[in-house]
């Protein structure tokens, strides 16, 4: 390939790579490989200085603002880090910084904590705004996620300044995460790749209610600006502390390279005590003067360098190749490892994706593979060593019937996993689906939990969700580790379960790719069950936002007689198959295209008042932006909020008065 060609087609992969990481928090490929494309890129440009684009990847910082939040323009901007992978690297960039500033120069060495970066104004010690780095000039408005976690200040104590900016990463702690999939996963949902990504999307979600219940947690590592009687950056860190930022106490100062040299060498191998996940160092000279000497590049800090920790790779045998069946019946093969310890975790399986990637890199029971955790939790096998398998060996070949049901599998075209069909018949699927029913988005069936429901399925009580509400106490009583208060929480829990509205009774059925916000759409549009089984392929995809494949496993879902049945015994047993009277009649279009920002203390609670407006077509956003039609204002509107919708005449309301617009 020209060397331009090759310029143009690795700034196109790295730019896509940017969004899939930054925008969608869902990367595709391992740091370490996007890490080594940037790098090739840059060698090529620096050979081919005729190709220059100031919007190349290797000058700017990777992300990118969205349309979710209002858009903040950085008063200073924010910028990314240079990496090194090597020691020679580092030192090189030491030599370089000793003969561009004068005097003796010492570091700050940190650690580089792995989440999102953020940026927080505080205004006469209390908490304003926090904003994402987005492309560096301009970032996200997140201001109303960031209040919700606890080790972010909103009143500062000690010698603050007036006003200033202070920079930090929000990270998801190892067992938080751990938590949080554990959860996932009994309530029959895709568990999250990585805490860095889950971090990042946390920061972006619409409900900071739900952003409070994760246990994210904010690392400050940098003041901002030089006019605050700072000297040094390990100076300011000391600072910050005492205003009662959290700043880790890891931090050292370092008097020459070597001191540099020994604080990367220790954490490299004591990181994995650290209740978050770091993936290098960050090396900064100590002194603001200095740093103001060194300045900046288009796209770093000349005064920084970050020194990443190589990902961790071990090879080890693998013994077995078994198959899980998901509660949508999807296959999933995982590799059987002889134990192995990488990064300070023993690792005894590891996923293998699908047929695909087995066939893709010729793995077969009694290799021996290379296992590797980069960033991601769950390690991955990402080779064979060849050199070490036996000649004898077979390559693999991929399961045809299910391992639980024996059903014959199938593969839907253009699909790389495949499925077993038995969809009531097949025994992880039956549990699966009821588990997914009783989790908290779905029926929220308190007092019943996933063990709970296998034990129930595996005794012969239940085989489908509808038998949940036929359940009597005297049948649980005599089950393992069920004691009669335990059985009556689990009786009431299902009885008050009937409340649940339609569209999450929808959501709780277990349709292939009707997911909470396809089911809220579905139950908005045919308001009732009978509608909606009665619906075609067509009116299905005539709604918007519902593609092929939703609708066409909709009408599949509903041409089951199983299903029917089951859907008409849940009907039977009292559940709301239909959005009930009372919402229909509260339901107008009253409010469709009006944006509303919420503030204060109300005489409602103020969820009734976002569903209010919802109810009535509008539509409830964080925060004020020119975007906002109305703020309805309550007691103890938020000064700053005040300000905001002042400065951008946007009429502010009370309650009483937005009542009168349902009118
Ligand atoms: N896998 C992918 O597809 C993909 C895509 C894009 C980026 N990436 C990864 O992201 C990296 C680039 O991201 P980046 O531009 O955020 O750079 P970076 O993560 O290498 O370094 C800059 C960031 O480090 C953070 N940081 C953590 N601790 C710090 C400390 N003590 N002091 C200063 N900063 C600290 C800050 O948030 C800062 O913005 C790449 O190296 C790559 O590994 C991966
Ligand atoms: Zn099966």
């Amino acid at each position: 390939m020209k060397p331009e060609d090759k310029i143009k087609q690795l700034r196109e992969e790295l730019h896509r790579h940017n969004y899939l990481y930054y925008v969608l928090d869902k990367p595709e490929i391992s740091d370490y490989d996007f890490d080594q494309k940037l790098k090739q890129l840059q060698e090529l440009e620096e050979k081919h200085p005729e190709f220059y684009d100031e919007n190349s990847p290797t000058l700017r910082v990777g992300g990118a603002v969205t349309k979710n939040f209002a858009t903040v323009v950085h008063e200073h901007r924010m910028y990314s880090l240079d990496n090194s992978y090597s020691k020679e690297d580092l030192e090189n960039w030491e030599k370089r910084i000793r003969k561009q500033v004068d005097g003796e120069v010492n570091y700050t060495c940190e650690l580089k904590f792995d989440g999102a970066s953020i940026s927080l104004t505080y205004e006469k010690g209390e908490f304003k705004q926090a904003v994402t780095r987005g492309d560096g000039f301009k970032g996200d408005d997140v201001t109303n996620n960031v209040r919700t976690i606890r080790s972010v200040p909103l009143k500062l104590k000690g010698d603050y300044p007036e006003k200033f900016e202070i920079r930090g990463e929000i990270v998801l702690p190892y067992e938080g995460f751990a938590h949080l999939n554990a959860a996932r996963v009994e309530a029959g949902e895709e568990p999250y790749a990585n805490p860095r990504n889950t971090a990042s999307g946390s920061l972006k979600l619409q409900d900071s209610a739900e952003v409070a219940r994760r246990p994210l947690d904010c690392l400050l590592y940098n003041v901002v600006g030089n006019n605050h009687g700072i000297e040094t950056q390990y100076e300011s860190l000391q600072k910050a502390r005492e205003w009662g930022f959290k700043v880790p106490e890891e931090a050292k100062l370092a008097k020459s390279l070597k001191e540099v040299l020994d604080f990367v060498n220790f954490w490299d191998t004591h990181r994995h005590d650290l209740p978050y996940e770091t993936d290098g160092v960050v090396v900064k000279v100590n002194s603001l003067h200095q740093q103001e000497e060194l300045g900046y590049t288009s796209k770093s800090p000349r005064w920084a360098m970050a020194y990443k920790f190589k990902a961790e790779q071990v090879s080890t045998h693998l013994n077995k190749i078994s198959y899980q069946v998901g509660r949508t019946g999807a296959i999933t093969p995982v590799a059987n490892l002889e134990p192995v310890q990488l990064g300070g975790t023993t690792v005894k399986r590891a996923s293998l994706h699908n047929a695909d990637q087995i066939e893709k890199l010729d793995i077969r029971e009694g290799d021996e593979v290379y296992v590797e955790k980069g960033g991601e939790i769950i390690p991955k096998i990402i080779g064979v060593d060849f050199t070490k398998r036996d000649p004898k060996s077979k390559p693999t070949e991929y399961i045809t019937n299910c391992p639980e049901c024996d059903t014959p599998l199938v593969r839907n075209e253009g699909e790389a996993q495949h499925y077993c069909p038995n969809f009531n018949g097949c025994p992880p699927q039956i549990i699966g689906r009821i588990q997914h029913f009783i989790s908290r988005k779905a029926m929220d069936i308190e007092g019943l939990g996933g063990e709970t429901v296998a034990l129930l399925v595996n005794e012969g009580l239940i085989g489908n969700y509808a038998d949940l509400y036929e359940l009597k106490k005297e049948q649980i009583l005599p089950l393992e580790r069920m004691a009669e208060k335990s059985a009556e929480n689990l009786i009431t829990g299902i009885e008050n379960s009937k409340q649940i509205t339609f569209d999450r009774v929808l959501f709780a059925l277990g349709i292939r790719y009707v997911g909470e916000t396809v089911a809220r759409k579905l139950a908005k549009h045919f308001k009732s069950i009978d509608n909606l089984m009665a619906a075609s392929q067509e009116e299905l995809e005539a709604i918007d936002e519902i593609g092929t494949r939703i609708a066409e496993s909709v009408v599949e879902f509903f041409a089951s007689k199983e299903n029917v049945e089951n859907v008409k015994r849940l009907k039977g047993y009292g559940l709301q198959l239909e959005i009930s009277a009372e919402k229909l009649a509260n339901q107008t279009n009253k409010l469709e295209g009006q944006t509303f920002v919420v503030s204060g203390v109300f005489e409602m609670s103020r969820n009734d008042l976002k569903k209010l407006i919802e109810d009535n077509g509008g539509k409830v956003s964080g925060s004020i932006s020119s975007k906002t039609n109305y703020v309805v204002a309550g007691e103890n509107m938020g000064p700053s909020k005040l300000a905001k919708a002042e400065s951008l005449s946007i009429p502010i309301i009370d309650e009483k008065e937005f009542l009168k617009m349902l009118k």
